[in-house]
This record gives structure tokens, C-alpha cells and sequence, in this order.
């Protein structure tokens, strides 16, 4: 680590309580984009404070980005279009990734630990389908990886659950865990704006993956909830074992019959652990009006977690945007100087638990999970019907607590009809779908969207 007398722009001003004889961390950012221009300008902005909590100046001495990017005053800082001279400067003690992807951003973080540098990312992708690898990496190099930003934004709720529930068997959690996908629920139900209009504005706020299917078929969340479960549990990340389904089948009728039954449809990732092992599922959910989580609205995420001692803890913010995002990543640039000034980086292992403590729990599968069901159906209004519905159901031994019939929409002869059902196993469901799917008397699909109640 270089003094921050020894460089040329050290165009900071400290305060004077911070010795200029500290050695300043030096840190490199790929990636000039949402997060990286936001990541440069706190740690600009900010700068007093964040030396003062590191007790070391925390300076940008190197970006990587393929242009400059108009937010950032680059003065002073050298600027490589090749990211990989970052990741080899020997003037870099931190590396910060935040381009995305899972194939150059990997080889990137990869060279840099092989260069002995510590890493921050952004990248919940890179973390849920490679974190085992990388993190197995950093240890052989004796450097840290830390990735607050990866899940849920601003929250810190990485660090809530490495360190401050660590004296808890955590039962579960469920959480709003992406941004634009809340954002376009939300705009949707109170708006009544059209899901594509909404899209198009995440992405120009930035909140949007670079490919936006990944938010809104539930990819980017089901990466968030794998991290989140690794970190409750204690089990290896395993991105390929978690159930998604996104919100693109949401519809605005959906959310309107939903409201008059008091239920929010909320878009859902939760793990559990119980007797049979873990349930880990991303999905939509009708969640009781009254929750705190059906209250979170717009960009903001929110994680509600319930522990055995604690009982349950709800962590709520902004889930993306530039300066959130970069007051994570801040926070562990922070965390991670205190940690090289104390001579200690491995204090808390990358998943909480000590990496050979780490245990594979079977993994519930999708038609044991068992959830209460809200089914929508179009069916011929005439006697008879309703009772073949309820006997298929009673048949699979699912009791029914509501039944609504609509009244039939302008020029329909046929009315839709709301099943709320009592909690069941998804192969139950399935059997009693399939089996009304078929009646003559209903047409078309059935709609199935899970209901959670949430207790703690
Ligand atoms: N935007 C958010 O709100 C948010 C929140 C949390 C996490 N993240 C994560 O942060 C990361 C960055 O997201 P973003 O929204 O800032 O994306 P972005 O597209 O705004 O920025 C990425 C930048 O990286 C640059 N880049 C990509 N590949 C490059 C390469 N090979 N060489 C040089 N530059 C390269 C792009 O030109 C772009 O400027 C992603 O992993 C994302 O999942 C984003
Ligand atoms: N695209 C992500 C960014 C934050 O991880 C979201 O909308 O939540
Ligand atoms: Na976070």
C-alpha cells in the first residue's frame, strides 16, 4: 500500500483527525456503468467519512471501462480500456468488479486474486453460479471476495446475516429481492400502467440486468435467494436447485381480485429448513395486505428473516440504483480496510460458516412444498358446476377456505371463478388443476399463483 502523499491525486480533502501517514487502500473499478460511476463518486463524495471509519484513505487509483463515463471527474486517476491492467496493476490493493456477466467478469476477478488482490463485486450471478469456486480461490490466495451489493442493493443484508444474526438457527426467509420487478408490480397495481412501460423505464433508471429477463423471470432473484440460503443455512451455493418463476404472468386482473380478497401479490424469494431439508423457490405470492412486506413498494426490496432466537427481523431499502448499490460496495471497501489494518481478513468466512462446516442438505422437492393456492378459472355459470370443481378438490383432500364467483365480463358467457385454498402440497394442486383443466365446464388454463401468510 502506497502513502497518499506518494500519489498525484490525492485531491481529497481529510480530515485532520485522519493522519496523512496512514497507508491508503488503493482500489481499482471495472466497470463505469450504473454501480461503478456510482461506487467512484460516494467514495469521492464521502471521502472524509469513509477514511474515517477505515482509518485509512480509500482512493481510486485506477478504472477500467471502455469509455468514460460523464458522471466521473477521471482527473488524476489512471484510466485503462483493458480491464486486466487492472487486475495485474501492482498498484492495486482491491479490485471492485462491476461490469456483470458470468465469463469476463470471472476470468477478471480470477486474474486479480491470482495477483494477490482482494475483490468486491456487484455480481449476485457471478456469486450464486461460481461463489464455491471463487471463494475456494481467494482463501489459496489468502484475499478476501465480499459482495454486499450483490443482494438486495443498499440493504446490508450480507452483513446482517454473516454477522449480526450469527447466534441464530435461521428457520427462514423471504424476501422482495429485485428491484424492478417490485417496480413494475407496483406501477402496475397502482397505475394501472402497462408491464413493457414500466420495464422501459427500470432499465433507463438503471435498475434493469443488462438483459432484463433476468429480472423479470425471476433469474436475477433466484441468484439473490441462493446467496441468501448459503449464508442461513450453511450449505454450498447451488444456484441450479432453486424453483423460479417470474412475474411475466401476472396479470392486471390478477392483481385486482387479489386486493379485493386483502391480499398484495408480491414477487417472492424464499428458503426454508425443515425436517426434509431445504425449500428454496422464487415465484409470485399473495401475501395478507397487512404484511410489512406487502407494504414494500417501488425499487425498494425488503428481507424478512426468522430466527430461533431473535425471532423475526425485517431489513428494507432501496434494491438497486447507482448510489445504493455503491454504498454496499462502499461498505465493504470500508469493512475490508479495517480488516487489512487489523492484519485479519478471514475474520468472518466468505458464506458465514466456516467453509468445511458447510453441509449439502437435500433440497424439498417443488410438489411436496406445501403453500396455500390461489386458482382462477373461467367457468360456465350454470348449477352443477361449482360442485364438480369442489369434489376434485376434496377429492385430493384440499380443503377450500373461499370461493368467489365474478360476475361474467361484458359479452362472457362464462364467469371467472377464485379458488382460495388451504395450504396443500404443489402435487396435490397439480392433480386437481389438471383434472378441472379438463371439465368441459371450465375453459382454458387455470391460473395458480401460491398465497403466504408470513407469521413469525
Ligand atoms: N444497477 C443496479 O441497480 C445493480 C444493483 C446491484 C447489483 N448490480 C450488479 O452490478 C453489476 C453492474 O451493473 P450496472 O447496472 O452498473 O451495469 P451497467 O451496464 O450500467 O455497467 C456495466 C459497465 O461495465 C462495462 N463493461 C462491461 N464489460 C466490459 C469489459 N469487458 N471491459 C470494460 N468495460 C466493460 C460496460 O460498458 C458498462 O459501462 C452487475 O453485476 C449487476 O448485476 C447492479
Ligand atoms: N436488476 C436488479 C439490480 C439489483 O440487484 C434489480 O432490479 O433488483
Ligand atoms: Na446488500
Amino acid at each position: 500500500m502506497a502513502t497518499p502523499d506518494s500519489r498525484d491525486h490525492t485531491i481529497i480533502q481529510l480530515p485532520e483527525a485522519i493522519s496523512i501517514n496512514l497507508q491508503a487502500v488503493r482500489i481499482g473499478i471495472c466497470g463505469l456503468g450504473t454501480v461503478g460511476s456510482g461506487t467512484f463518486n460516494v467514495l469521492r463524495e464521502n471521502a472524509g467519512e469513509i477514511a474515517a471509519r477505515a482509518q485509512a484513505p480509500v482512493l481510486v487509483v485506477h478504472v477500467g471501462a471502455r469509455r468514460d463515463n460523464p458522471a466521473c471527474d477521471l482527473t488524476g486517476v489512471r484510466v485503462s480500456r483493458d480491464i486486466f491492467a487492472v487486475a495485474t496493476d501492482p498498484e492495486v490493493d482491491v479490485l471492485v468488479e462491476l461490469i456483470g456477466g458470468t465469463t469476463v467478469a470471472r476470468e477478471l476477478i480470477e486474474t486479480a486474486i491470482r495477483a494477490g488482490k482482494h475483490v468486491v463485486t456487484a455480481n449476485k450471478a457471478l456469486i450464486a453460479e461460481f461463489g464455491n469456486e471463487l471463494f475456494a480461490l481467494a482463501a489459496e490466495y489468502n484475499v478476501a471476495v465480499r459482495y454486499e451489493a450483490a443482494v438486495a442493493g443498499g440493504i446490508p443484508i450480507i452483513k446482517a446475516l454473516r454477522e449480526g444474526l450469527a447466534g441464530n438457527r435461521i428457520e427462514w426467509l423471504a424476501g422482495i429481492i429485485n428491484g424492478t420487478g417490485n417496480f413494475i408490480l407496483s406501477e402496475m397495481r397502482d397505475h394501472g400502467r402497462e408491464f413493457a412501460d414500466v420495464l422501459a423505464e427500470a432499465q433507463a433508471l438503471g435498475y434493469a440486468e443488462a438483459d432484463p429477463t433476468f429480472d423479470v423471470e425471476g433469474i436475477d432473484a433466484a441468484h439473490k435467494l441462493v446467496i441468501l440460503a448459503s449464508l442461513a443455512f450453511g450449505i454450498p451455493l447451488q444456484f441450479s436447485s432453486v424453483y423460479t418463476e417470474g412475474i411475466t404472468g401476472v396479470t392486471p386482473q390478477d392483481l385486482r381480485y387479489a386486493e379485493e380478497l386483502g391480499y398484495r401479490i408480491k414477487h417472492l424469494g424464499i428458503a426454508k429448513q425443515g425436517d426434509r431439508g431445504v425449500e428454496l423457490r422464487v415465484h409470485p405470492t399473495l401475501i395478507p395486505a397487512d404484511r410489512l412486506l406487502a407494504n414494500v413498494n417501488g425499487v425498494k426490496n425488503a428481507v424478512l428473516v426468522e430466527g430461533s432466537a431473535v425471532g423475526s427481523t425485517l431489513y428494507y431499502g432501496a434494491g438497486a440504483g447507482g448510489k445504493p448499490t455503491a454504498s454496499a460496495v462502499v461498505a465493504d471497501l470500508v469493512d475490508l480496510a479495517r480488516d487489512l489494518s487489523a492484519g485479519q481478513i478471514s475474520r468472518v468466512p466468505s458464506l458465514s460458516f466456516c467453509h468445511e462446516s458447510l453441509q449439502d442438505l437435500p433440497i424439498v422437492p417443488m410438489a411436496e412444498v406445501e403453500t396455500s393456492w390461489y386458482l382462477r378459472m373461467e367457468a360456465d355459470d350454470r348449477p352443477g358446476v361449482l360442485s364438480r370443481i369442489a369434489t376434485i378438490f376434496s377429492d385430493q383432500g384440499i380443503s377450500i377456505e373461499a370461493l368467489i364467483q365474478k360476475a361474467p365480463q361484458a359479452g362472457q358467457t362464462r364467469v371467472p371463478l377464485i379458488v382460495l385454498t388451504n395450504r396443500a402440497p404443489q402435487g396435490k394442486v397439480d392433480i386437481a388443476v389438471q383434472q378441472i383443466e379438463e371439465l368441459d365446464s371450465v375453459a382454458g388454463r387455470v391460473t395458480r399463483i401460491r398465497v403466504e401468510v408470513l407469521d413469525g
